[in-house]
């Protein structure tokens, strides 16, 4: 086991998801590529994830394995009770760097649709996507079509369409990666405010080291050549949590932290 990994993991009897020692390598004809080496780390439900490391470190991978899209090569994943309790299609939900909403459909339609997808009731389906809308800021924006909203609005509308059918598992990869820095900054405030109201398990995927450390209750920290998980640790800093946080000294620590394990100090 990772000893980083081992240092943060928790006493726990039952996290939401337990990864051990999980590889993954992509082969396409004769080539291997080793993806991730040896990620071990627990999350529990309701904690707020942040996977943070450079382009090609196997952030996304992570996210696949957990989204169900992959199968591990080594190691284990388990996630939920390990009796059905968890279902991928049906307990994950999913946001991407861009929005992907479809232009013909309103930004309703666009929430409800994975709950089309699968078969859930209608009527229910409209009102909680009404309540979701209303939670991400979007309340007055239901009937718009895609086009009408800036790049944040529509990341909110994809946000809100990820827990439509209220899934047990939010995973986000790089979601603000395309937006402006003050438009970014912004978002990350409403992404604390959402995750807590929203009370899900959420993991985050970000090139940002500062986003992460703000947003995370929880941090991996994974490195490129060769991938790997080099450190997973708590983030204690309070709740709420302000812009102003990031000039403080705990904060400062956690950044050079990271840094470190980057080989960036
Ligand atoms: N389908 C695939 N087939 C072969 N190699 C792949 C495939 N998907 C990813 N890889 C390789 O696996 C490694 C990890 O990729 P991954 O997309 O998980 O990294 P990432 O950290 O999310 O990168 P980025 O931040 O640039 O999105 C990279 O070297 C990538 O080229």
């Amino acid at each position: 086991m990772n000893t980083a990994a081992q240092t943060a993991s928790r006493t726990d009897a039952s996290p939401l998801i337990r990864l051990q020692n999980v590889r993954k390598v992509y082969r396409t004809g004769r080539t291997e590529a080793l993806a991730i080496s040896d990620v071990t780390l627990d999350i529990n439900e309701g904690d707020l994830l942040s996977v943070v490391g450079p382009s090609g470190c196997g952030k996304t991978t992570v996210l696949k394995i957990l989204a169900g899209l992959h199968d591990a090569d080594g190691g284990t994943v388990s996630i939920g009770d390990g009796h059905g309790s968890f279902v991928e299609g049906r307990d994950v939900g999913m946001v991407f760097q861009q929005p992907l909403l479809l232009k013909w459909r309103t930004i309703s339609d666009n929430v409800i649709l994975p709950a089309q997808i699968l078969g859930l009731p209608m009527k229910a389906a409209r009102e909680r996507a009404r309540d979701l809308l209303q939670m991400v800021g979007l309340g007055q924006a239901g009937d718009k079509y895609p086009f009408e909203l800036s790049g944040g609005m529509q990341q909110r509308a994809a946000i809100a369409r990820a827990l439509i059918h209220d899934p047990k598992l939010v995973l986000m990869d790089e979601p603000f990666g395309a937006l402006d820095a003050i438009t970014r900054e912004k978002m990350n405030l409403e992404m604390l405010r959402i995750w807590q109201e929203s009370r899900k398990t959420f993991v985050f995927v970000t090139h940002g080291i500062q986003e992460a450390i703000f947003l995370g209750s929880h941090c991996a920290v994974l490195t490129a050549g060769p991938a790997r998980m080099a450190d997973f640790f708590r983030i204690d800093l309070p709740h709420p949590r302000h812009l102003d946080i990031k000039t403080s000294t705990t904060f400062g620590d956690y950044v050079k932290r990271v840094y470190r394990q980057l080989g960036m100090e």
